[in-house]
């Protein structure tokens, strides 16, 4: 798997030593790009790694082999029974306006964006003076909390051993993201969730916290007051996924010197946005339910541990 260049160069990997991004659904736009990235990855170690992920349809899975649902973090707030029957229907009708926008291959980023503000806006104008226990929101997640990835718990369960950063960056609902995190045993001390939670005011629901976070503002702009890049400043190594084009902005704020590799999982519309997922993405896995792909690079630097 490893070879020596020469005898005094570090070891290297190459692309076809790594299985999971030689299979067919595996698309690479620039594989010289991708190697040499995984091979600072590999000199760099574990120390300089930081991990920054989408949570809905990218922690979760696309779709199921046995064709259950997946409901995303918003899905999870919808079927709480306690919730008026107003916020159902209406935040159902706002999901059928947007949602076709928001992954719509023919319409550019700089459209949808406004459309995008209109959805979380109006989502958030409408949970407003009614109560929610936290408690609804568990036992709903609960009942989803298998709907992750495959060796979702290999790759968090690693990421804890190294010692590795991680950001959950989510534009859905930051309460019920946490809630299916514990429950599926991941929020290890190493998790940082940075989404949307509800504000409550007099016991009642009270709209979003700020700030508001949507599918195309997931980046330094968003996360700016939750100064994480502060935190993990010295991590200059970067794994990004995400399952929408504007996941692959997450890492925006870094410096330019960073090494990123930014992975992404399409599925809906797949082969119309193949072309713009590989324009932003430099991994695009076609239908993969798994996390094979973060979790063999992770093995890679793992095993190529070079002495100080
Ligand atoms: N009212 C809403 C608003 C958004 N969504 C969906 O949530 C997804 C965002 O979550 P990520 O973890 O993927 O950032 C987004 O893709 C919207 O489709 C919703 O269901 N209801
Ligand atoms: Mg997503």
């Amino acid at each position: 798997m490893f070879h020596n260049k020469n005898s005094t160069d570090d070891v290297f990997i190459r692309l076809e030593d790594v299985e999971p991004l030689c299979s067919e659904n595996c698309k690479i736009k620039d594989r010289v790009y991708v190697e040499s990235i995984l091979n600072e990855f590999l000199k760099g170690g574990a120390d300089r790694l930081q991990f920054v992920t989408d949570f809905d349809f990218t922690i979760t899975k696309q779709r199921t082999s046995d064709g259950s649902p997946v409901l995303s973090s918003f899905g999870i707030l919808n079927a709480c029974e306690s919730l008026p029957q107003s916020f159902i229907d209406e935040s159902k009708k706002l999901h059928h306006k947007y949602r076709p926008i928001e992954i719509d291959p023919h319409i550019p980023v700089k459209e949808k964006v406004q459309s995008m503000i209109e959805w979380w806006t109006k989502t958030s104008e409408l949970l407003v003076g009614f109560p929610l226990e936290q408690a609804e929101i568990d036992g709903i997640a609960y009942k989803y909390k298998d709907s992750l990835r495959d060796k979702s718990d290999v790759l968090f369960h690693t990421l804890d051993r190294l010692n590795i950063p991680v950001l959950v960056f989510s534009a859905g609902l930051g309460n019920s993201v946490v809630s299916l995190l514990q429950q599926a045993n991941l929020m290890y001390p190493n998790v940082n969730v940075v989404s949307n939670f509800l504000q409550y005011k007099d016991g009642v629901l009270d709209g979003f916290q700020k700030p508001m976070i949507h599918t195309f503002n997931k980046n330094e702009t968003a996360l700016d007051s939750h100064k994480y890049y502060d935190l993990v400043h010295n991590r200059d190594h970067i794994i990004v996924m995400g399952d929408s084009i504007g996941d692959a902005g997450m890492a925006n704020g870094v410096p330019a010197s960073s090494h990123i590799i930014k992975i992404g999982f399409l599925y809906d519309h797949a082969e119309e946005s193949l072309e713009k997922y590989m324009n932003a993405f430099d991994v695009v896995l076609i239908d993969d339910q798994t996390m094979d792909v973060p979790l063999a690079i992770l093995n890679a630097v793992e095993k190529c541990k070079q002495p100080n």
